[in-house]
């Protein structure tokens, strides 16, 4: 059985960000890159800075279905300035947490279907009072989860990694590094992999912390101490959980077959891979959720923004996997 496409929405993100230009030049491309029915939610004159294509403001998102195939429907979130692509203003910081806002508002209303989020600017957020670290949290709170309890997958066709810490200096990752917030995510992540990508049984590969894995307590003791002991909790449990393995030989093509996703111990050690392998398409995906969020890999590209440079098949990517995450949870719960 098939459900008829859902409608998602979609936030712009950053105003000067390329957030606006890769969510336009995704719906030009709708037809070639099989992309369901999506509402954007941002800034309108964000969107004729860079692009002159056809846009329908709404200002009912149930019209968005029909308006569609005619232009990219907007539910519009003016910045009260405008702001030139490439310049981010303190005007369109508001502006993106405040389209964030609504995306994600209609999303868990079951307006929509899920929520694809446009890349923002975390330093400018942080400067107007944002106190997340990034929107993944944003999105857990409004959800009324625990950010311990959601995971952040970062996803390419060849390769899922989750970072077991997320935003938050380097130094500072061994004392957050806890036996029960690796065994939380690797949780998350195991039930994610079943509820949203329909695999039974999913095979988690857990990345050591320090070089070689510590080489038998050697070069460290992050993995006898506080790795080591999540991974057998979950394997208590029935997962078929390995590692902790060294992480310089965890992401090569054969190593990758072995596994479903690799559980990382830090941010880099995450998406260092992921992007290497796979920026173009790679996919930013909250796990633990009520509702199906995901986002491109990428973020504002400030530097780009304007010059018509922005690809969009990480948008396109996040578009279509929100899409088939909704239906597949909307088929088998
Ligand atoms: N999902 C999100 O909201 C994310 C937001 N960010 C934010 O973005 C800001 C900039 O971060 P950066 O580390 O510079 O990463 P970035 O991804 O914005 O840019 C890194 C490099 O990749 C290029 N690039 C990025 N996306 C591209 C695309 N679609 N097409 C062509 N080229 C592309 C950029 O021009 C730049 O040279 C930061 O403030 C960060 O907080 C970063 C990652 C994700
Ligand atoms: N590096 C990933 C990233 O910055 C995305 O974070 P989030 O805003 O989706 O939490």
């Amino acid at each position: 059985m098939s459900l008829p496409p859902p409608l998602l929405a979609v936030s712009l993100g950053d105003p000067a960000g390329i957030g606006p230009e890769v969510v336009a030049k995704a719906w030009d491309s709708r037809h070639a890159l099989g992309l369901p029915p999506f509402v954007a939610v941002g800034d309108p004159r964000s969107l004729s800075e860079v692009w002159d294509g056809p846009v329908v403001v709404l200002s009912n998102p149930a019209e968005a279905i029909d308006a569609f195939e005619h232009g990219l429907p907007l539910l519009a979130v003016p910045a009260a300035a405008a702001s030139l692509p490439g310049q981010p203003t303190t005007a369109g910081a508001h502006c993106s947490l405040d389209s964030l806002e609504l995306a994600v508002g209609l999303t868990r209303s079951g307006t929509c279907a899920g929520v694809v989020t446009g890349p923002v600017a975390k330093h400018q957020l942080y400067a107007i009072g944002f106190n997340h670290p990034g929107q993944t949290e944003f999105v857990a709170e409004r959800c009324g989860v625990s950010s311990g309890n959601v995971a952040m997958m970062l996803a390419g066709p060849t390769l899922r990694t989750v970072p077991v810490t997320t935003h938050l200096p380097l130094r500072d990752v061994p004392e957050r590094l806890t036996s029960a917030l690796i065994e939380a995510r690797g949780r998350v992540t195991l039930r994610g992999l079943q509820r949203n990508f329909g695999i039974a049984n999913p095979r988690l590969a857990v990345a050591g912390f320090n070089p070689h894995a510590g080489e038998n307590g050697a070069l460290g003791s992050e993995e006898r101490d506080v790795i080591e002991p999540a991974i057998a909790a979950l394997r208590a449990e029935g997962w078929d959980v390995t590692g902790p393995h060294p992480a310089d030989t965890m992401f090569h093509t054969a190593a990758r077959a072995r596994y479903d996703a690799a559980l990382c111990m830090y941010h880099d050690q995450a998406l260092i891979p992921l992007k290497a392998l796979h920026f173009e398409e790679g996919v930013n995906m909250t796990l633990g959720l009520p509702i199906v969020r995901t986002s491109p890999d990428h973020g504002t590209a400030f530097d780009i923004a304007g010059q018509d440079r922005a690809d969009p098949r990480a948008m396109a990517a996040a578009i279509r996997m929100a899409a088939s995450c909704a239906q597949h949870r909307a088929l088998h719960g």
